[in-house]
């Protein structure tokens, strides 16, 4: 007995030590850091999160500034993470010396979790190989092939106001934007508003449904990656896997047998498939692609669109300023069209606003390749490193954006973005790995909001519960709870 406690005694005391060690990390590398507290570092753990990561990286941004940093270390359990709060410095790592930061360091796991090796957790030569193929899938020329498929979905859209009022928006906008990806990368017609159980609103609402395990597994795996991997840590669920694999695989074949060709992601895949030789695609990785498409891409578009309703509802002048422009336009194009949509000035001003006040992504990642020393400064990031861009610190940085909690999309006049430094408005990321799919996102939070601004005058109902609360453990920004409009027709 005397023994085990013994044992145990010493084995506790020296992964103490090893803990005081490892943070001694960055004073060895000379930057300055956050205190950090054992086990969990800087972090919080899985099973104590009161708010959403991206908070407690706008802390410590801010936390940097005051003390005059332009940049600090900070750990993740044992692993160092290197906190850049220098405008400089994110445009020098994410664009300028971009070869040095190619990977984002997330997790992936091909052999076990097919569908989670994907263009967004890719790295090194994979990412640049399919990123250099997929690119000319999100041209505006593309985009405009697509136009159609997404103005379709319209009217299925305006059903649902008007037979639910009040309406839970956020719900409502996710069947829209379930609608329009499943169309446009999977070549599928989800209808999400006729069946609210359809699999592909079920299995894209579980993705984003995290759990204590989800985040305890997430934690371990991005710490601990060639670990996670041995032991064949997942991250999607397999009834999830299972689903898009088998839609992609019947919808491949289907297409193959009837030699059916269709202007969508799906379609620009499978070409991919059968012309590359060398680097062919299997059906997996052709799945992982349409699966990021899709999560990509229906979540962070209707939190887009809940949010810029939800605060024009609040603001009925600056509701009524974007349905002038609707209308103006709209008598000028004769209709919904893509140079339409390209013409609404303020509406992109509405977007931008929101888009800083609520990034669906709130913290960038990256993974440090090579050896980099920090310009100007006797630091050497080294390589392995995760470095991480605080997108919500920035946008309520009050030297940036004075008043940063009030929304005010004069911020984005061509005059005052022109006054501003490049990356202060990151809510798409920057450089080489930016948003593949911002132009479709954009476009697609476009047609929404011009069909609904158009039909309706919105205001907030007392359901609602305000000040909005973010979801604690959501990867994206997401609005906890529902967002109850009402919405009165024009
Ligand atoms: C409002 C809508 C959207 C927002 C705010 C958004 C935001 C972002 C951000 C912040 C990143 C990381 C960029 C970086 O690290 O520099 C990203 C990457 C990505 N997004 Fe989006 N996104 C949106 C819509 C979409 C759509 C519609 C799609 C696909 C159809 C998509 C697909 C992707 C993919 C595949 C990546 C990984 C790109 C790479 O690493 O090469 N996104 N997105």
């Amino acid at each position: 007995m005397f023994t085990f406690v013994g044992v145990a005694i010493a084995l506790l005391a020296t992964l103490f030590a090893y803990f005081k060690w490892t943070y001694k990390y960055w004073e060895r590398r000379n930057l300055q850091y956050l205190e950090p507290k054992i086990p969990y570092g800087n972090g919080t753990g899985p099973f104590k999160r009161t708010e959403n990561a991206g908070f407690r990286f706008k802390r410590q941004y801010e936390e940097l500034k005051s003390r005059g940093w332009k940049h600090g270390g900070l750990y993740s359990i044992l692993n160092p993470i290197y906190l850049v709060a220098d405008l400089d410095y994110i445009k020098n790592i994410m664009t300028k010396d971009f070869h040095y930061f190619t990977d984002r360091g997330i997790y992936y796991n091909e052999k076990n979790d097919p569908l989670s090796a994907h263009l967004f957790a890719l790295g090194g030569p994979k990412w640049r190989h399919l990123r250099t193929k997929l690119s000319p899938t999100f041209t505006s020329g593309k985009m405009k092939q697509m136009f159609q498929t997404l103005v379709d979905c319209v009217p299925q859209l305006l059903q649902q106001i008007d037979k639910n009022v009040p309406v839970d928006i956020k719900e409502v906008l996710g069947c829209f934007t379930t609608d329009i990806i499943g169309s446009c990368a999977f070549g599928l017609e989800c209808k999400t508003f006729e069946d609210e159980n359809s699999p592909f609103r079920e299995y894209g609402r579980k993705f984003f449904q995290v759990s204590n395990l989800k985040i305890a597994k997430f934690l371990f795996s991005g710490n601990f990656p060639n670990v996670a991997r041995t032991l064949g840590v997942t991250i999607t669920s397999k009834d999830v896997s299972d689903f898009f694999i088998s839609v992609v695989e019947d919808t491949v074949k289907y297409r193959e047998k009837h030699n059916l060709v269709r202007k969508d992601f799906m379609q620009l895949l499978i070409d991919l498939k059968n012309t590359e030789k060398e680097q062919m695609l299997t059906i997996e990785e052709l799945a992982a692609q349409c699966f990021v498409f899709f999560i990509a891409g229906f979540e962070t578009s209707s939190t887009t669109m809940t949010f810029a309703l939800f605060e024009l509802a609040k603001r009925p002048d600056l509701q009524q300023q974007v349905r002038d422009e609707i209308e103006t336009v709209l008598a000028k194009h004769g209709n919904i069209t893509y140079d339409a949509i390209q013409d609404l000035k303020f509406m992109d001003q509405v977007i931008d606003e929101t888009l800083r006040m609520y990034p669906p992504v709130p913290v960038l990642t990256r993974k440090c390749v090579k050896d980099y020393k920090i310009p100007d400064q006797d630091v050497i990031i080294q390589k392995g490193t995760r470095v991480f861009i605080p997108v919500l610190g920035i946008h309520y940085d009050s030297d940036l954006y004075p008043n940063p909690s009030q929304f005010d999309p004069d911020r984005f006049s061509e005059e005052k973005k022109k006054s501003r430094h490049g990356y202060a408005h990151l809510p798409f990321g920057e450089g080489p790995r930016i948003c593949i799919g911002m132009r479709f996102g954009l476009m697609q939070t476009k047609v929404g909001l011009t069909a609904l601004l158009k039909n309706y005058k919105f205001s907030v109902n007392s359901k609602t519960q305000t000040p909005l609360k973010m979801k604690p453990n959501s990867f994206i920004l997401a609005a906890e709870g529902d967002v109850w409009l009402n919405a009165q027709k024009v």
